[in-house]
């Protein structure tokens, strides 16, 4: 219970530097065009925030849209006040502007000299714009929004909206952005006027279907685009300091932090790998690099760059669209299945002649966790064949393909060869190799056979399942053939 509203004033004050986001504030009906002259509570004064940011945001427009390269915080900025311009100016409801889609702003209704009508949601809400505020929207849909279309991850879907975050997603957490904007804006302000009033529900654009109180920081992955949002990982920069987290309204959280230097990691890592070139990367390539980065901490090791170097051979097959083409269909030409009898089972043969270095087939299956893999091996009985193959990706990540639930979804009714493959610790002629290949939904990583010498007609194709009785003999099982 809070007696008065100064002190009402002073809890939510409060609360919002502690990261909260605070709503309850009686709504008014969000699809007006235009502001009312009788608002009352707080919301003009965060209208007057947003007009005294307009100065920089103009300068911000003009340099887009003359193609200066604007720095990542800036550009974020200017979305939030784009998206802003339209919750607050207009009082589009923020769920409307997180729907907010290109088809609704391509077609929106411009009147020369005077602005434009947007409609949303089929007509069921609109927004009146200005010249200014369509210029400002352009200039964020023609140049920063293509630019997180053009860094969106492999799994990501813009969905078809207008707003989107840095990793090209849509906008998951507009009520955080905008604590963000105002939390900028009230640094930006300090000088020019008061500090303006707690960030209340209809300040932020919150309809009346949401009059609960919330964090204003989300799920795990809205902080995390958040956090990226405000301090992108690249190879350049520097580790948020624990002052940037507090300054940008994350608090003392620590794990971003550390999320963030291993992403950093991972790009200075490929970068390394990059720069090798066709040069299998030695210790000193990897010294040179670091010292023309002038890289201090979050460096590089050898091995590391190993593991993500891309060879000359590697590069052909991961570029081969027949090899591709293989995996997807599971279809392997000069290798047939035969069966071994009842101790060693089935295998598979040559039926052309292979030369080393030839890709024979992939170990088809489901890419699990290692750990996820380590509980269906816990799971599999005594003397029953084991169909899962352990490895570590390209980015050194320890995966299981799994191919012991069979057959696999993508190939209902189709065995597949690299799972009857057997093995051979003395004369295995084929080894796995993993590469990472660019399927219709994004890159994966894939485990080729590779021959590693020429193969003959006929021969069984073995590789070394990499396993020793020792590890093995404790379970009693009959692992003679270990020895072959
Ligand atoms: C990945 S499967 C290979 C295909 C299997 N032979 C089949 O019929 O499905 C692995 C299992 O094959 C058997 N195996 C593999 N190599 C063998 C060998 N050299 N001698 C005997 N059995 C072998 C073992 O039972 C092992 O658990």
């Amino acid at each position: 219970m809070v007696p008065d509203e100064a002190s009402r004033r002073s809890l939510v004050d409060h609360l919002e530097n502690k990261g909260f986001f605070v709503v309850g504030e009686p709504l008014r009906p969000a699809h007006c065009a235009v502001p009312s002259s009788q608002e009352t509570g707080h919301r003009p004064e965060h209208q007057r925030l947003l007009e005294m940011a307009e100065g920089r945001t103009e300068e911000a427009c003009h340099g887009l849209l003359t193609g200066e390269r604007l720095p990542h915080q800036q550009m974020t900025m200017f979305r939030y006040f784009c998206m802003a311009t339209l919750t607050i100016t207009h009082r589009v409801p923020v769920e409307t502007v997180v729907d907010f889609k290109v088809t609704e702003w391509n077609d929106r209704q411009v009147s020369a000299g005077v602005g434009a009508t947007i409609y949303f949601r089929d007509g069921a809400d609109r927004a009146v714009i200005s010249v200014d505020e369509e210029r400002w929207l352009g200039a964020y849909f023609t140049v920063i929004r293509p630019l997180y279309l053009s860094w969106q991850g492999e799994a990501a879907d813009d969905k078809g909206c207008f707003f989107l975050g840095t990793t090209g997603r849509p906008v998951a957490n507009p009520r955080s952005d905008l604590c963000r904007l105002w939390r900028r804006c009230r640094k930006i302000c300090e000088a020019a006027g008061p500090t303006p009033p707690p960030l209340t529900a209809e300040a932020a654009g919150t309809s009346s279907r949401d009059t609960s109180s919330v964090s204003g920081k989300g799920s795990r992955d809205d902080q995390w685009d958040a956090f990226v949002s405000e301090f992108p990982v690249t190879i350049g920069a520097l580790a948020p300091s624990k002052e940037d987290h507090d300054g940008a309204g994350f608090g003392d959280e620590r794990t971003h932090y550390f999320k963030w230097r291993r992403f950093q990691l991972e790009k200075r890592v490929l970068h390394v790998a990059d720069s090798a070139g066709r040069q299998r990367p030695t210790e000193a390539k990897v010294a040179a690099v670091v010292a023309k980065e002038r890289w201090k901490t979050n460096v590089p090791s050898l091995p590391d760059v190993l593991e993500a170097w891309v060879s000359p051979l590697k590069a052909a097959i991961e570029d081969d669209e027949g090899v591709l083409k293989s995996v997807v269909e599971q279809r392997w030409k000069g290798i047939d299945f035969k069966d071994f009898g009842e101790h060693k089972g089935r295998g598979v043969i040559a039926t052309m002649p292979f030369s080393k270095g030839d890709v024979i087939c992939d170990y088809h299956g489901k890419l699990i966790s290692e750990s996820e893999g380590k509980r269906l091996m816990d799971a599999v009985q005594e003397g029953e064949m084991c169909y899962l193959f352990f490895v570590r990706g390209r980015l050194g990540t320890k995966l299981c393909v799994d191919s012991q639930n069979f057959p696999c979804e993508c190939h209902p009714g189709k065995d597949t060869f690299g799972r009857r493959m057997n093995h051979s610790g003395k004369a295995a002629n084929v080894k796995p190799v993993v590469f990472q290949l660019s399927f219709p939904d994004g890159a994966k990583d894939t485990v080729l056979f590779l021959a590693q010498r020429n193969i003959a007609v006929n021969e069984e194709l073995l590789w070394d399942y990499g396993v020793r009785r020792r590890s093995f003999g404790e379970e009693g099982m009959d692992l003679t053939w270990l020895d072959d």
